[in-house]
């Protein structure tokens, strides 16, 4: 279902705060309208001779009148302001809401950049249309519609008539520059995107960088977007210093309509002094909201644009999403059977996977070794579910996969991804990742079995220690360790370690997977390596060519067939012994 327009629906569930927010505001114009007749009275009475009485009197009026508009105007402002926090608020919680909702594939496609400029630039500006936008649209409404009424009621409706003249001008300019700035508009979102998305990838990618000694290039590049940016900005902004400078113009024009006509009418007698007071003064009140309403065009156009680009996103159906009738299963025990998968990746005509057939027992392990590229992160991917396989080719415990609620499933499998993602925050809290927490025991638990528990006493903080962005604080191989601890901590029916270990030498890797050994017991594992020394002693092993299982078995009996498995190991396995003989294992 298409979302409706943002701000129309924000409007229209708080009704009854919007009219408020704008009878105060209005009471404030209204009230701000009676200075000029005041005015007006003042320039009579000191035509006609004033008193010190009636100058303190009118004084006063002055200062009271101003002092009510003043403080419904903040009154209003106050109110008004809160209900656009509110509506920032709400977007930010929709959009986060629906991005956790969208499969990873989702991301892959995204610029960050992007996604940053949505989650704040876009957010701020549907703020500024509850904000600026509202409140200026209400103050420009009733007071140019006041002082217009009061202009022509009791001034002068001739004279009126000829000062309102150029004022539709007012209205085609903004007709005619509408379409220009909401373009420029895009291209100036796009710009910070793209500079956001530069900086991003200039930070996570710096090793790299300086590495290859490509500070200058990337220096260039950066100086591309950062002009580029520049140079949309310029232009956004030409647009809106041009149509704030030609309706400045406009009201100018009224003005000297209004000096050199009024003037005439008052020499003639048709007007009195205080009524040419008062109108100039009207005039003056209209300058401030007239130019305005340039602005408040330009906000509104702009969040026009924004809020088309919000519901973009937020009308993006998850191609990965609980059917509408699916039921909690009973307790997950882990037996996988996979059915004849075959697999594309959406737009590709080769097959990822070519009539997968597989046979897990629940507590039993598997490994899947094979090539760069052969399908073992496409098989975990589609056991995890973050792409829907074809109906019936993977059942757990005789569900189909896509009959098992997503989060049933993904809480029954302990998750170990090739990237190891760790989050800003302490050691602790990465491996406790869970709503409900963990307490320490269970923690360090986990770190023992991961084995990394004796890296983590060692840093001042222990479990508290804090580490930066992804981590950065941390070894490859801590960083995947922690990762592990992260996965068992679940303590789940089903672990699946997708090629997660290969930041940590062979040596290591054997003992982490020795000491994953207890963890394992009960439990459904899935292994996928390139290091075959490291899953030998799995239960089941398959080999994958080319999207295809070429070979299946077990360590023994796949050696003994002396095929690609075999070679494959006596190839690593005289590999590791040369470079242990040379002091690299
Ligand atoms: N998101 C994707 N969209 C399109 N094709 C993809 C996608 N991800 C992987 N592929 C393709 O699917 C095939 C299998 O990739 P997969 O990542 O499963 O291989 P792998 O055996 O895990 O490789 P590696 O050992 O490098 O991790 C490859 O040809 C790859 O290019």
């Amino acid at each position: 279902m298409k979302s409706k327009p943002l701000f129309k629906e924000h409007l229209m569930n708080h009704k009854m705060q919007y009219v408020f927010g704008a009878v105060l505001l209005s009471i404030s114009c209204l009230l701000q309208l009676v200075i000029p007749q005041l005015l007006g009275s003042f320039a009579d009475l000191v035509q006609e001779g004033i008193t010190a009485g009636q100058i303190l009197s009118i004084a006063l009026w002055i200062v009271v009148v101003g002092f009510l508009a003043a403080f419904f105007r903040s009154t209003g402002r106050i109110y008004l302001f809160r209900l656009a926090r509110l509506l920032e608020k709400h977007i930010r919680k929709r959009l986060f809401m629906k991005w956790e909702s969208l499969p990873s594939e989702y991301f892959g496609k995204q610029r960050i950049g992007d996604l940053m400029s949505h989650a704040v630039n876009d957010i701020n500006i549907m703020r500024e249309v509850g904000m600026m936008g509202v409140f200026s649209t209400i103050e420009a409404t009733v007071l140019i519609g006041v002082a217009i009424a009061a202009m022509a009621g009791t001034v002068h409706i001739g004279l009126t008539l000829l000062v309102l003249l150029p004022l539709p001008a007012l209205t085609y300019l903004a007709y005619r520059f509408r379409g220009e700035i909401e373009q420029r508009t895009t291209l100036v979102q796009e710009a910070v995107g793209q500079l956001t998305s530069r900086v991003q990838e200039f930070v996570a990618g710096i090793r790299v960088v300086k590495g290859y000694v490509q500070e200058q290039p990337e220096m260039n590049k950066f100086k591309e977007d950062n002009r580029n940016n520049l140079e949309t900005n310029c232009k956004l902004n030409k647009s809106n210093s041009f149509f704030t400078a030609i309706s400045s113009a406009i009201v100018g024009v009224s003005y000297l309509l209004s000096v050199v006509f009024g003037g005439l009418l008052v020499m003639r007698g048709s007007i009195g002094m205080g009524d040419f007071v008062a109108f100039n003064t009207y005039l003056t009140m209209l300058v401030a909201p007239v130019e305005n309403l340039g602005k408040v065009i330009n906000i509104l156009q702009r969040g026009k644009a924004v809020d088309v680009r919000l519901r973009h996103i937020l009308d993006t159906e998850p191609a990965v999403a609980d059917a509408k009738d699916v039921h909690s299963v009973e307790e997950m025990r882990g037996a996988i059977n996979v059915k004849g998968l075959t697999f594309h990746y959406p737009g590709q005509k080769r097959a990822a996977l070519d009539n997968i057939h597989l046979n897990v027992p629940e507590g039993s392990s598997l490994a899947i070794v094979g090539k760069v590229g052969s399908g073992k992160t496409t098989l975990v991917n589609l056991l995890l579910r973050l792409y829907n396989p074809p109906r019936g080719t993977i059942v757990i415990d005789g569900h189909d996969i896509m009959d098992i609620p997503l989060r049933q499933l993904r809480e029954s499998v302990g998750f170990v991804p090739q990237e190891h993602m760790l989050f800003s925050t302490t050691i602790g809290k990465n491996i406790a990742f869970h709503p409900g927490g963990y307490g320490q025991e269970h923690i360090q638990e986990a770190a023992k079995v991961a084995q990394v528990y004796d890296n983590i006493v060692e840093f001042p903080g222990k479990f508290d220690t804090s580490l930066g962005e992804r981590g950065v604080s941390l070894s490859g191989g801590q960083r995947q360790r922690v990762s592990i601890a992260r996965a068992l901590i679940k303590e789940p029916a089903i672990l699946v370690f997708d090629d997660s270990l290969s930041a940590v030498d062979a040596e290591t890797e054997e003992r982490i997977l020795e000491g994953l050994k207890k963890a394992m017991k009960g439990r459904t594992t899935i292994i996928t390596s390139h290091r075959l020394s490291a899953i030998r002693h799995a239960d089941q092993i398959v080999v994958m060519d080319q999207g295809r299982i070429v070979e299946r078995g077990d360590h023994a009996s796949l050696m003994r067939r002396g095929g690609l498995y075999a070679s494959t190991y006596n190839k690593q396995t005289m590999k590791t012994g040369m470079e242990g003989s040379l002091g690299y294992s």
